[in-house]
């Protein structure tokens, strides 16, 4: 694939890498780390997931945004190897969020039963 000039890359390269590790599911764990990162179990795959998440919180706090660009990518991978081993797909999550759209998130808050909201 041509290299993209940054930020010419659509929201579908997630959609890609969705499919290429639910491929790599089960394959030899030599060859591939989604393999093995599967292989290594939901606990293993959620405890990276995150440690990746806190690497990205510390570049963000330390106002490291080139890092942060990294790290990002590293807890957007974890979270499709998340979504893998979950039998999330990928269509699921950008449909929860097309929902959301043109909904202020203090609005919604405040539409929540009182349950909901501590
Ligand atoms: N986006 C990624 C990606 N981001 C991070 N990583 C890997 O995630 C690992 C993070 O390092 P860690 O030491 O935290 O991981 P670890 O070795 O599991 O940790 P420990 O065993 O030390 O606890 C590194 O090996 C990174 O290379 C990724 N590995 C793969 N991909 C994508 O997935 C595709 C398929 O990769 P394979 O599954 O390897 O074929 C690749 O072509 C990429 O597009």
């Amino acid at each position: 694939m041509p290299h993209a000039e940054h930020g010419a890359v659509s929201a579908q390269v997630l959609d890609r890498l969705f499919d290429t590790v639910l491929a790599r599911r089960g394959t030899d764990p030599t060859l591939s780390h989604s393999a093995r990162l599967l292989a290594r179990g939901r606990r293993k795959i959620a405890q990276k997931f995150g440690e990746e998440a806190v690497e990205c919180l510390i570049e963000a706090v330390a106002g490291n945004a080139h890092e942060l660009i990294s790290e990002s990518a590293d807890v957007l991978y974890h979270l499709i190897v998340m979504w893998v081993d979950a039998g999330v797909k990928p269509d699921e999550v950008w449909a929860e969020l097309r929902r959301r759209e043109g909904t202020s998130g203090i609005a919604e808050k405040a539409s929540r039963p009182h349950s909901e909201l501590s």
